[in-house]
C-alpha cells in the first residue's frame, strides 16, 4: 500500500489538539489591558488561575498514576517474576547484612506465621529477603525501598507493622499514608488478611467522610489514610496522639508526590512522631523527585531497589505497514488478520476515539474485541484485563494510559495503530518498548506492526529505529505470501 500523498491523520490533529488544551491549562498568559499594559488586578487573578490550573493538572497526574496504581493491584494475585539483583545500602556498613530464606528464620508471632503461609507465601520474595530482616531487626530501622509494582512491598511493610504491634495497648502504634482512599483499603485488606490469626488487633481508615466525634480517642491500633485525613486526625481534632506511633510508613510515595499538598501534609505529620519511631518509605518508581521527598521523610535511612526488569527488542520482528490514511491501516490490519492465526493481539492507539472506532469496526468483521478505555472505572478495566487474560477475547484495543505494565503472556503480536509520540509530539521510545517488549517474553518470539500514515510518522519511525539501532522491515499487506512468510 505505497504511498505518495500524505495527509496529516485525523488522529494526529486530535492529539494535537488535547496536548494544546493541556498546555494551556499550565500556561495562564496574562493578557494587557486596552493601554497595552498588565493591571495588578488582572495579574492577581492570572496568577490565582495559574495555580489552580496548576493544581488541576497536578490532581489529574496523581489520579492517574494511583489509577495504574490500583489496576496492577487488582489484577495481579502472584508476585512478579524477576531474577534482577536487589541493591543494598545499608545506613551503617559495617553492620552485618542479613537476609533470610525463610519466613520461620524471622522469628514472627505464631500467629502472624500463620497469617503469612494462610496467604499462600512460602518464602520471602526478593526484595522482602532483605527488606524484612532490616525491618524487624532490634532496634528498627529505618528503610526506603524502591521495586517494580508486584514485587511484594506491601506485604512486606505489613508484616513490619503487624510485628510491632502490642494489642494489649488500646491506642493507634502505626501509622500507614497512601495517596488515595482506594488505595489506603487495598492496603486494609492484606493488613485484614495477615492479621487474620490475631482477632484483637483492630484497623482504623482515616479517609474522608469517616466522621468521628470531636475530642474522641480512637482505640485501633493501626491506622491507614490519606495524607490530609491522618494530619486532621492528629493535628487538629487529636483523635491521634502522634507521640505514641512507633512504625510510620509511606505507601506510594511516587504517586504521592504527584500532589504537592500531599507532600507538604505528609512532611507535617513526620514531624509530629517521636524520634525513635521507624520511618519506613516504598516506591515503585525511583525518579529524582521520589528520592528528594524521601530523603526529607526517612532520616537515616537504609537504602533497597531492585532494578527492573530489562526488555528487549531482540527476539521480536518488527515491520511497518505504509498507508493512507486511518481506513487504509484497518483495511491492513483487516489482510493481516486474514493471512495469519494471531493467538492473541494487543492494539494500540493514541486516543480513546480512535480506540473505539477501531473495536467497533473489528467488531462488525466478526473479531471478539475487547476495548480498554481511560473512561472506565479501575475496576471495569480490571473486569476487562482478566477477560483478555482468560483468553475470552482475542484482541484488545487500547490506549497507552490503560496498559502501562499490564503483562498478558499470551500476546504474540503488537499492533501500533498508531506510533506512540509525547505529548510535544516526539517518538516516546520508553513507550514503544514497553509496548513491544510484551511480545517477546519469556523466551518467545513476538511480532510487531506499527502503521504509518503520514511524513510525520514516517519520521517518528525513523528515530525510533534510529533510537534501538534495532532494523523495522517494510511489510506490504496486500502480499499474502509476504505476510505468511513472516508469520513463520
Ligand atoms: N513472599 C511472597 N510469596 C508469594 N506471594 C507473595 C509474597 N509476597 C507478596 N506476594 C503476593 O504477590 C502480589 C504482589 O505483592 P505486593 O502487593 O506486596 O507487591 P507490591 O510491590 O506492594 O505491589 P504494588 O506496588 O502494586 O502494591 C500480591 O498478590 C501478594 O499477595
Amino acid at each position: 500500500m505505497a504511498t505518495d500523498s500524505w495527509a496529516l491523520a485525523v488522529d494526529e490533529q486530535e492529539a494535537a489538539a488535547e496536548s494544546l488544551s493541556n498546555l494551556h491549562l499550565k500556561e495562564e498568559k496574562i493578557k494587557p489591558d486596552a493601554n497595552g499594559e498588565n493591571t495588578d488586578a488582572m495579574r492577581e487573578s492570572a496568577v490565582v488561575k495559574t495555580n489552580a490550573n496548576a493544581e488541576k493538572a497536578d490532581e489529574e497526574e496523581k489520579e492517574d498514576r494511583a489509577a495504574q496504581s490500583l489496576l496492577n493491584k487488582l489484577i495481579r494475585s502472584n508476585l512478579v517474576d524477576t531474577t534482577n539483583q536487589v541493591e543494598v545500602l545499608q545506613r551503617d556498613p559495617n553492620s552485618p547484612l542479613y537476609s533470610v530464606k525463610s519466613f520461620e528464620e524471622l522469628r514472627l508471632k505464631p500467629q502472624l506465621l500463620q497469617g503469612v503461609y494462610a496467604m499462600g507465601f512460602n518464602r520471602p520474595s526478593k526484595i522482602q529477603e532483605n527488606a524484612l530482616p532490616l525491618m524487624l531487626a532490634e532496634p528498627p530501622q529505618n528503610l526506603i525501598a524502591q521495586s517494580q509494582s508486584g514485587t511484594g512491598k506491601t506485604a512486606a511493610f505489613v508484616l513490619a507493622m503487624l510485628s510491632q504491634v502490642e494489642p494489649a495497648n488500646g491506642y493507634p502504634q502505626c501509622l500507614c499514608l497512601s495517596p488515595t482512599y482506594e488505595l489506603a483499603l487495598q492496603t486494609g485488606k492484606v493488613i485484614e488478611q495477615m492479621g487474620k490469626f490475631y482477632p484483637e488487633l483492630k484497623l482504623a481508615y482515616a479517609v474522608r467522610g469517616n466522621k468521628l466525634e470531636r475530642g474522641q480517642k480512637i482505640s485501633e491500633h493501626i491506622v491507614i489514610g490519606t495524607p490530609g485525613t491522618v494530619l486532621d486526625w492528629c493535628a487538629k481534632l487529636k483523635f491521634i496522639d502522634p507521640k505514641k506511633i512507633k512504625v510510620f510508613v509511606l505507601d506510594e510515595a511516587d504517586v504521592m508526590i504527584a500532589t504537592q499538598g500531599h507532600q507538604d501534609q505528609s512532611i507535617r505529620i513526620q514531624r509530629m512522631l517521636p524520634r525513635n519511631c521507624q520511618m519506613l518509605l516504598f516506591s515503585a518508581t525511583f525518579e529524582d523527585s521520589v528520592w528528594k521527598f524521601a530523603q526529607k521523610v526517612v532520616p537515616d535511612p537504609n537504602i533497597i531497589k531492585l532494578k527492573r526488569e530489562e526488555e528487549t527488542l531482540d527476539t521480536i520482528k518488527q515491520y511497518y505497514v505504509l498507508c493512507n490514511n486511518r481506513d487504509e491501516k484497518f483495511q491492513a490490519l483487516c489482510n493481516l488478520y486474514g493471512a495469519i492465526t494471531i493467538a492473541q493481539a494487543m492494539i494500540f492507539c493514541h486516543t480513546r476515539k480512535t480506540a473505539s472506532w477501531l473495536a467497533a469496526e473489528l467488531s462488525k468483521e466478526g473479531h471478539q474485541v475487547a476495548l480498554l478505555s481511560g473512561e472506565m472505572m479501575v475496576e471495569q478495566r480490571a473486569a476487562v484485563i482478566e477477560r483478555f487474560r482468560e483468553g475470552k477475547e482475542k484482541v484488545l484495543v487500547t490506549t497507552n494510559v490503560c496498559a502501562r505494565g499490564i503483562d498478558v503472556e499470551q500476546v504474540s503480536v503488537v499492533i501500533n495503530f498508531d506510533l506512540p509520540v509525547d505529548k510535544d509530539g516526539n517518538p516516546d521510545n520508553e513507550t514503544y518498548l514497553h509496548r513491544i517488549g510484551r511480545t517477546g517474553r519469556f523466551g518467545k518470539r513476538g511480532l510487531a506492526v506499527n502503521m504509518v500514515d503520514s511524513k510525520h510518522s514516517m519520521n517518528i519511525l525513523n528515530r525510533i529505529q534510529e533510537h534501538f539501532n534495532k532494523k523495522i522491515e517494510r511489510l506490504d499487506t496486500d502480499d499474502l505470501d509476504e505476510i505468511e512468510k513472516i508469520a513463520n
